[in-house]
């Protein structure tokens, strides 16, 4: 069974497309990134799977369930964590989490759950008095109340230092491992390459692209990227490299050799170009990161439509 199913999505408001004939499936047990830039109908998505916007047309599925006609069923498995979030001020901690979890009948151990998120030692001060990562654990801590098999998570690292991101990705890997689907939208690509196994990056309400993040890199030949740094550098040195097997693209970037590594192995290219065009003093290699792949599969698209 797929934790969602999204079939045939679409949402309309008014003139505005959010989602476009949508199709999307998160297996069972995934951690799974749902990126787009500003717009592209993450939320609208996001809000669909909880049955707080009614489709215009097509059907989600979670966990087995019709998000239109059983959303109580899928709310009651399912963890939230929404886009700003607010605590309350004057309650510690603890009596939050002994709100959520009475609410949701639960009778699991309110120490326990402190102790996953790593606020135990706040637990009985004042929510008002806590910093920002603090906060976003305790809202954390609150979505995984009750034990949900499926985890949605709407930007999670919003305001975190890196320390506070890393460890919120820390927790979202334990979470998984006990058994929990993990589906989250995100602006931070360091986030989303870090921990998840895929991701979908919508555009425009429409899917661009599904795939593992090593899937993306190779569908897109910007897998690997050399800089090298040779003795001789002008126009003929990067003509006579771009001629080279293996090389998808070569230019001049910072006072040295930029090279897109096309389907081969880079020390061969490195190799040719040492024997065959000029030596090398240096070199470095950078995988593109997803960054770069989220702006390819985001930017075409946009200059279409401008
Ligand atoms: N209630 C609404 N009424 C009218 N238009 C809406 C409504 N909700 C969303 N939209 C529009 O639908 C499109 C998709 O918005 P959505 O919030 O789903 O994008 P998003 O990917 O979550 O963006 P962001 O990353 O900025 O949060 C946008 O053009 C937005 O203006």
């Amino acid at each position: 069974m797929a934790a969602i199913d999204i079939d045939g999505l679409t949402k309309q408001f008014g003139d505005v497309v959010a989602v476009n004939d949508l199709d999307l499936r998160v297996e069972e047990g995934e951690i799974f990134g749902f990126l787009g830039p500003n717009g592209a109908g993450k939320s609208t998505t996001i809000d669909i799977l909880l049955d707080f916007v009614r489709p215009t047309a097509g059907t989600v599925t979670v966990l087995g369930h019709d998000a239109q006609r059983e959303g109580e069923a899928v709310r009651r498995k399912t963890g939230v964590l929404p886009d700003a979030y607010h605590v309350y001020e004057r309650l510690t901690g603890r009596q939050h989490l002994e709100f959520v979890l009475e609410m949701k009948g639960s009778s699991e151990d309110v120490n326990e759950l402190l102790e996953r998120v790593r606020i135990a030692d706040a637990a009985d001060r004042k929510a008002g008095g806590y910093s920002k990562g603090m906060r976003q654990r305790l809202v954390l801590a609150m979505a995984l109340a009750g034990d949900p098999d499926l985890l949605v998570l709407d930007e999670p690292s919003t305001g975190l230092d890196p320390n506070g991101a890393r460890e919120m990705r820390e927790i979202i890997q334990e979470e998984n491992e006990r058994g929990t689907t993990v589906f989250f939208s995100s602006h931070v690509m360091e986030q989303v390459e870090a921990v998840c196994d895929r991701v979908a990056i919508i555009n425009r309400g429409q899917l661009v692209a599904v795939d593992t993040i090593d899937g993306l890199r190779d569908a897109t030949e910007t897998g690997e990227v050399l800089y090298i740094y040779v003795s001789k550098l002008n126009e003929a040195t990067i003509e006579r490299v771009t001629e080279l097997d293996g090389v998808g693209s070569a230019s001049i970037d910072d006072g040295r050799i930029r090279v897109v590594v096309d389907d081969a192995s880079k020390f061969a290219v490195l190799q040719a170009i040492d024997a065959h065009v000029t030596s090398i003093q240096d070199f470095s290699v950078v995988e593109s990161s997803l960054e770069d792949l989220f702006v390819r599969y985001t930017e075409d698209e946009q200059e279409v439509r401008a």
